[in-house]
């Protein structure tokens, strides 16, 4: 169990999160959906242990990450995998490297395993023989695919993915969909996945969690959600422009703005 404990984060005068709490079940997949700007990648951030929080703890059992030795962090980091949004593969590197890396960082495998372990996850993706293409000759479904090999290369027991399907042909989103799904039950993988896609989220998760504001406002199965009468929750699912979540997220007046009132200045004059 990954848990957060009165977890927040603020940038500033910005509250992205806040204090929150969080239970991830062990080898399930958890959503973590909601409009831009609800915090979604700062939760994420903060359960991977990529940024610190303002306040809280992050429990991975007993271990708290906050404030874990570093030595330890690496370790624990060793058993996670990570998709980015723009994939974010080494465009200096082919593909083969690119899936390749975490091995070369953190193993002392001769070359003759790892080669045959990018086969594998390259074969599981669906991209054996793609091993000499830089990332610049790739599609964004193609790229997202050996991003998430590379994500796989480890055998991670948990993995964060950063909005897998966005940018993607709806068949791409199938796929990636699909791949998150099969490979976190074969391998009973723990998946926190941050989406915007409400059929992706709602199509793969055990578990949902709703943010809205930095607050969660709603989670569980996919089917209570989805059953949700809270109207911010329907009309995120829906897509609705009109509702409790506003256009706008400008606090100051509009015309108090437009006029230069002192206060509200944006300008240097
Ligand atoms: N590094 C940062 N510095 C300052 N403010 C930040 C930073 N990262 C996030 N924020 C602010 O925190 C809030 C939550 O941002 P976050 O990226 O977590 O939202 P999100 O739900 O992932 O949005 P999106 O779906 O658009 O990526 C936003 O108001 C954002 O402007």
């Amino acid at each position: 169990m990954i848990r957060g404990e009165k977890l927040s984060k603020r940038y500033g005068d910005v509250t992205a999160l806040s204090p929150t709490d969080i239970e991830i079940s062990t080898g399930k997949i958890t959503a973590i959906m909601g409009g831009s700007g609800s915090g979604k990648t700062t939760l994420l951030r903060l359960l991977a242990g990529l940024e610190a929080p303002t306040t809280g703890h992050i429990w991975y059992g007993d271990e708290d990450l906050c404030g874990m030795p570093v030595k330890r962090l690496y370790e624990l980091r060793e058993s996670m995998g990570m998709l980015f949004q723009y994939s974010a593969l080494l465009n200096s590197l082919n593909v083969y490297d690119n899936v390749a890396f975490p091995l070369h960082e953190h193993t002392e495998l001769d070359e003759s395993v790892i080669g045959t372990m990018v086969s594998m996850k390259l074969e599981q993706v669906g991209l054996r023989g793609f091993e000499d293409l830089m990332p610049s000759e790739l599609s964004g479904g193609m790229a997202k695919r050996v991003a998430f090999a590379r994500a796989m290369a480890m055998d991670p027991r948990v993995v964060f993915f950063d909005e897998p399907t966005s940018g993607l042909d709806p068949i791409s989103a199938g796929v990636i969909s699909n791949l998150i799904s099969e490979t976190s039950r074969k391998n009973r993988m723990t998946s926190i996945v941050v989406t915007h896609d409400v059929d992706a989220g709602l199509g793969i998760a055990d578990h949902v969690i709703l943010l809205w504001q930095g607050c969660i406002i709603a989670e569980g199965a996919p089917e209570s959600i989805r059953n949700s009468d809270d109207e911010r929750v329907q009309q995120f699912l829906n897509g609705r422009p009109d509702g409790p979540i506003p256009f706008s997220r400008s606090t100051t007046s509009y015309i108090d703005d437009l006029t230069h009132k002192p206060g509200t200045v944006r300008f240097a004059s």
